[in-house]
């Protein structure tokens, strides 16, 4: 089903617009109570839902969190969007403004940076944020020649640790849980191919860089994340109610910044000599996009991919035949190549990202008075300065959009009318049939993100007739037979 649709924003177009439906309370008990519904009593999906449910419609006002009692200064004010139509307004840079609003409202100190505003939070109208794109995307294209060697390397090593482990009967029933081999395997082969900077190298970053990132990422998100690992009480007292101090953080982060400096010096070069950086603020850019974004975002991907394969043995079987049969037209090798034949891995890894996006919340603040328009034409009058929240997970599920919406369908962008829902797709902050610029805020790395985990879901296949999964652990690698 393909409804047509116009753009979030019309000039004069159909119904005149309606006020926003929902409000945020009075002061401090509104901010408050939607805080504790968020966090505790209905959890972040729940809390868009319902709220949707409750004004019949899928744009309206709410706080979101954090909110007081230490966040000053923080106006957790927005306008919700779940639907694929209004979402679009949070691409269109003549609409919204993205200073300061990767996370939301609350913006993490740039000390946890090196006092460097790095390029994700800079908004397009910003000069710098062409610098810094421009040096992301030129490290890409220069990474383009190593990526896949350097990520099926890095895959060996995972497996080879997990197949150990599930050999030494490690985790019993439990299985070998993939986290950490995974994770381990992200940030070498990211430092490697991003940063030309072999972790090798030190011994210290080798073994311990991984969890410097992990901890530095906590820091910056968990006042705005739900972590459910201590009573609500707890962590609404300690994990919710203050910014946290990069301080904490700091030594890490100079391990890792010396680090960059030494190694990835070529890498370095590259924003000095070609973008006109000064050294601190090209190390502080490249660590946060191979910390925050690259490794950030793979820890969170790839282990929804591999448990979605891991628990439908129907889909293996399908994928399994795809895999091979496309690797047999390539000499068994999986790379960038190879992957571009196996349009039901391409499939699968889209619906894992509209199932399960990644990055659920994305921010923009609007520039001037506009109209917000969803499907049919509705409008809402959005006034300047007001902060647009789109919630990815349900704007994925928009039933006037997608077929079977709640359901994972692995085959649903296979062909040409499947092909044409992917405009539908936003898991990079922008429809993946569009194209990161300098002039827009989409994922730098939009391609090689679905290609690396295409790898991945082939070079499982080529290694494994079959795998299982319990929650993040393999529970049985059956390992290729001759056939
Ligand atoms: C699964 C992995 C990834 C996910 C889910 C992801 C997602 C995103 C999202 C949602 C944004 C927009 C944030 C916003 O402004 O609201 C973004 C921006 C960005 N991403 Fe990715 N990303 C991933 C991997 C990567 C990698 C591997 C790189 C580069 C090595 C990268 C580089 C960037 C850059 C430079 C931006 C900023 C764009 C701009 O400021 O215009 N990302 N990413």
């Amino acid at each position: 089903m393909l409804p047509s649709f116009s753009p979030a924003a019309t000039a004069a177009a159909t119904p005149p617009p309606k006020p926003i439906p929902g409000g945020y309370g009075a002061p401090v008990l509104g901010p408050l109570r939607d805080r504790l519904d968020y966090f505790w009593f209905q959890g972040p999906e729940e809390f868009f839902r319902r709220r949707a449910a409750q004004y019949r419609s899928t744009v309206f006002r709410a706080n979101i969190p954090p909110t007081f009692p230490f966040f000053v200064g923080v106006n957790p004010r927005v306008v919700a969007i779940v639907d694929t139509a209004a979402f679009t307004a949070l691409f269109d840079p003549e609409l919204v403004d993205k200073r300061d609003c990767l996370i939301g409202p609350y913006n993490p100190s740039d000390s946890f940076t090196g006092g460097t505003r790095v390029g994700v939070y800079l908004d397009t109208e910003e000069p710098e944020h062409e610098r810094t794109k421009a040096f992301a995307m030129d490290l890409l294209r220069r990474s383009s020649r190593v990526w896949a060697p350097e990520f099926l390397e890095g895959v060996d090593g995972m497996l080879a640790a997990i197949e150990s482990d599930l050999d030494a009967g490690k985790g019993k029933e439990g299985g070998a849980s993939f986290l950490v081999p995974l994770q381990k395997c992200i940030f070498r082969f990211l430092c490697r191919a991003v940063a030309s900077a072999d972790p090798a190298a030190e011994d210290l970053v080798d073994r311990y860089g991984l969890f410097i990132l992990d901890v530095w990422l906590g820091l910056q998100l968990v006042p705005t994340q739900k972590i459910g690992a201590i009573p609500p009480p707890l962590e609404e007292l300690l994990l919710h109610s203050f910014p946290f101090p990069s301080i904490l953080v700091k030594p890490g982060y100079d391990l890792l910044y010396r680090f960059l400096e030494k190694h990835g010096a070529e890498s370095v070069g590259v924003g000095v000599k070609d973008h006109g950086m000064t050294d601190k603020d090209a190390i502080n850019n490249i660590l946060f996009l191979l910390g925050f974004n690259a490794f950030g975002g793979f820890s969170v991907f790839l282990p929804f991919l591999i448990l979605q394969v891991g628990k439908d043995a129907a889909l293996r079987a399908r994928l399994r035949d795809e895999v091979r049969a496309a690797l047999e037209r390539h000499a068994g090798e999986v790379g960038f190549a190879s992957v571009r034949g196996m349009p039901l891995v391409r499939s699968t890894v889209y619906e894992v990202l509209r199932m399960n996006p990644p990055v659920p919340l994305q921010f923009g603040r609007a520039r001037r008075d506009f109209v917000l328009r969803s499907h049919g034409g509705e409008g809402f009058s959005v006034a300047a300065g007001e902060m647009l929240c789109g919630y990815q997970p349900l704007a994925m599920r928009d039933p006037e959009v997608f077929d079977r919406p709640e359901e994972f369908v692995a085959d649903r962008f296979v062909g040409a009318e499947g092909e044409a829902l992917l405009r539908y797709v936003y898991w990079s902050n922008g429809p993946e049939t569009g194209e990161p610029a300098a002039g827009n805020k989409q994922c730098a790395a939009k391609e090689v993100v679905v290609v690396t985990a295409c790898m991945l879901v082939a070079e499982l296949f080529r290694r494994y007739d079959d795998f299982e999964c319990d929650g993040t652990a393999f529970t049985r690698l059956q390992k290729r037979q001759p056939s």
